[in-house]
């Protein structure tokens, strides 16, 4: 089995070689200045604020990625998603492996469960982290026998906060049609009943050297649209701007949403999928939690024709989910972004 970090982390050694970055690639450890990243408030947006729909709409067409505030769940539902979070990962390692993404038999770690960064390759640079990954949506196709059985709250805890992730993610998504001119379910309505979304847990351990190591490398979301939990307290999510790295501020109560790349498929590049990542630091754990709103296997995801037209010409190619989940794991190990793959070219 592949060690878990938490464990390599607890006798406060360097980082084995597998973890440690190409110098190049190394994250740079510089405390970023307070970054002027956009704070939108959603319970303005909702109720149709002029301003800070303008606010929003920069936010997604230059960042990608914002803090929302006012976006309606209670901050006790907040601190129980992390609180489970915390806890699941305190519990002994056998405990843990109870929900091992390894299953008894099988040698390659399932997508779902309890486990590490994926091993794709022998040459590849591990992420200084844990992880429980969740399918919470279609409900009726959750897999008890990964959902922890402890904390004892954790089932209840994260039903009743994916029950209000999607009722945010639908109203955000409506504002967001709305606001370029789409009809407002356009985009809600690409999920059906079978639509995919899964909740993981991530749990980066303190590193002694955080300058070589990353949290999580580089990469861009495989979604429409990823609300994260952040640690209330420790920084570590940084977001790529103008080819800075900057760091993104904790905010009191505030949730961190970013697009991924079927949003900047279906919105014809208008709002971006940002490339973040995280680093870690020598003296403080962290947690996040992260919620992958993906779509059904075969749906078709291209730009919506009401954001094509001869000012703004079609700037990628009609791909499914599958197809393009499948570029993207292989992508992802080579440090690739997937969206260039299917971009058109001037030629076509
Ligand atoms: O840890 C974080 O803040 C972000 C995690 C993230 O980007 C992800 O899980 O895809
Ligand atoms: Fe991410």
């Amino acid at each position: 089995m592949q060690q878990r970090v938490q464990e390599l982390a607890m006798d406060g050694q360097d980082p084995p070689v597998r973890y440690i970055q190409r110098e190049p690639d190394r994250p740079i450890v510089v405390p970023s200045p307070r970054s002027p990243i956009p704070t939108v408030d959603l319970g303005l947006v909702f109720e149709s604020d002029g301003g800070e729909i303008g606010k929003l709409k920069s936010a997604l067409q230059s960042w990608g990625l914002f803090q929302a505030i006012g976006h309606g769940i209670p901050n006790s539902v907040l601190d129980e998603v992390r609180n489970i979070t915390r806890e699941f990962f305190k519990l002994p390692v056998e405990e843990k492996q109870r929900y091992s993404n390894v299953i008894e038999g099988g040698k390659e770690p399932g997508l779902e469960g309890y486990g590490t960064d994926r091993v794709a390759s022998e040459d590849q640079i591990l992420d200084w982290s844990d992880r429980l990954y969740l399918l919470v949506e279609p409900e009726n196709e959750r897999k008890p026998i990964f959902w922890p059985e402890k904390p004892s709250s954790f089932r209840t805890a994260l039903h009743e906060y994916t029950t209000m992730a999607r009722l945010l993610t639908n109203n955000v998504l409506k504002a967001m049609a709305k606001m370029v001119d789409l009809d407002e379910s356009y985009f809600v309505q690409k999920f059906d009943q079978k639509a995919e979304v899964y909740a993981r847990f991530n749990y980066y351990p303190p590193c002694s050297r955080p300058e070589l190591v990353f949290g999580l490398k580089p990469h861009n979301d495989a979604t429409v649209i990823t609300i994260v939990v952040p640690d209330e307290e420790v920084e570590g999510l940084q977001v790529l701007k103008d080819g800075e790295w900057v760091t993104v501020p904790t905010v009191p109560h505030a949730l961190i949403i970013n697009m991924g790349d079927f949003m900047e498929i279906m919105s014809n590049g208008m709002f971006k999928s940002p490339v973040h990542r995280a680093v870690t630091n020598p003296a403080k754990e962290r947690i996040s939690v992260a919620m992958f709103y993906s779509l059904e296997a075969d749906k078709v995801i291209e730009p919506a024709e009401g954001l094509v037209d001869e000012k703004r010409p079609r700037l990628y190619k009609k791909v499914t989910r599958k197809g393009y989940h499948d570029l993207f794991w292989e992508d992802f190990r080579q440090g690739k972004r997937t969206i260039d793959q299917i971009k058109v070219s001037n030629t076509e």
